[in-house]
């Protein structure tokens, strides 16, 4: 592989490569690649993959892949990071909402500066799990209510309950979230796929904050505190037990580009 160009953006610290690859030059279908170029000793370093694709009847396409390599579920801090290499690229317009293509279906977003707004796909319902709540916004994830997050053991906690039978086979993402402070909820997410702490989960924070609101009742929009800064989500109550309308919004950046001129291997 030569000559590819690659772009380097974070959502609140949940870190990810990005190629545009319109022309279709990147072999999306090469994971033990992408695992390798999202190594952080042997390759450029992320928590994921994104390749930015055409799409018939949106203006991109978003494939996403975790650090093992393996293409995934949705991921909400990507999709808000790639809405922003889509305007960077002058794929899309700044500040018009704007519609792609995903894993769970389309998303509207909308780019304004280095805030990003993206619409999630509605929340059928959840379960009540292990002393916790599963809820599924694009990807799985496990909510445990604890009085600190700051206090956990994320990697020991998160990786039994990401291995834990109730789960299998597919696994879940976990998050510890804390009490509500006003508006604010502090919250820590294991990841899948990453199979580590991340700073950042999207999917987790919109997950977090409905679990915060079935448990407490309180608030339909929260600030969700993550150890790479503040994500803000936002939803309505349907009759039928769901939630529909639920955007994320935070802050999305460029960090770096180069070219990808030799494979890593790991
Ligand atoms: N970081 C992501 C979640 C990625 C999905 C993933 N780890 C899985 O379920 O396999 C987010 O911001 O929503």
């Amino acid at each position: 592989m030569k000559n590819i160009e690659f772009y380097k953006y974070q959502g609140t610290g949940n870190d990810f490569v990005l190629v545009d690859n319109r022309e279709g030059s990147f072999d999306g279908d090469n994971n033990e690649l992408i695992a390798a170029l999202c190594h952080r000793r042997f390759g450029i370093g992320a928590d994921g993959l994104m390749l930015l694709e055409t799409s018939d009847k949106n203006s991109f396409t978003m494939r996403y892949y975790n650090s093992d390599g393996g293409e995934a579920t949705m991921c909400g801090n990507g999709g808000r990071c790639i809405a922003a290499f889509a305007v960077h690229r002058g794929v899309v317009p700044e500040k018009v909402y704007f519609s792609f293509d995903a894993v769970d279906g389309v998303h509207e977003a909308f780019v304004d500066g280095d805030m990003v707004s993206l619409k999630m796909i509605d929340v059928a319902g959840y379960e009540e799990k292990q002393d916790g709540l599963f809820l599924d916004t694009g990807s799985p994830h496990f909510i445990k209510f604890v009085d600190n997050p700051e206090v956990v053991d994320v990697f020991k906690e998160g990786s039994f309950w990401r291995n834990h039978d109730v789960f299998a086979p597919g696994g879940t993402n976990v998050n510890f979230v804390g009490n509500p402070d006003g508006k604010e909820v502090a919250m820590r997410t294991f990841e899948r796929g990453v199979e580590d702490e991340t700073w950042s989960c999207g999917t987790g924070a919109v997950a977090s904050a409905i679990a915060t609101y079935i448990r407490s009742g309180a608030g339909k929009c929260f600030d969700m505190k993550v150890p790479g800064g503040k994500l803000t989500v936002s939803f309505d109550v349907v009759k039928s037990g769901g939630f529909e309308n639920v955007w994320l919004k935070g802050p999305a950046k460029y960090v770096f580009s180069g070219q990808i001129d030799a494979e890593p291997i790991l």
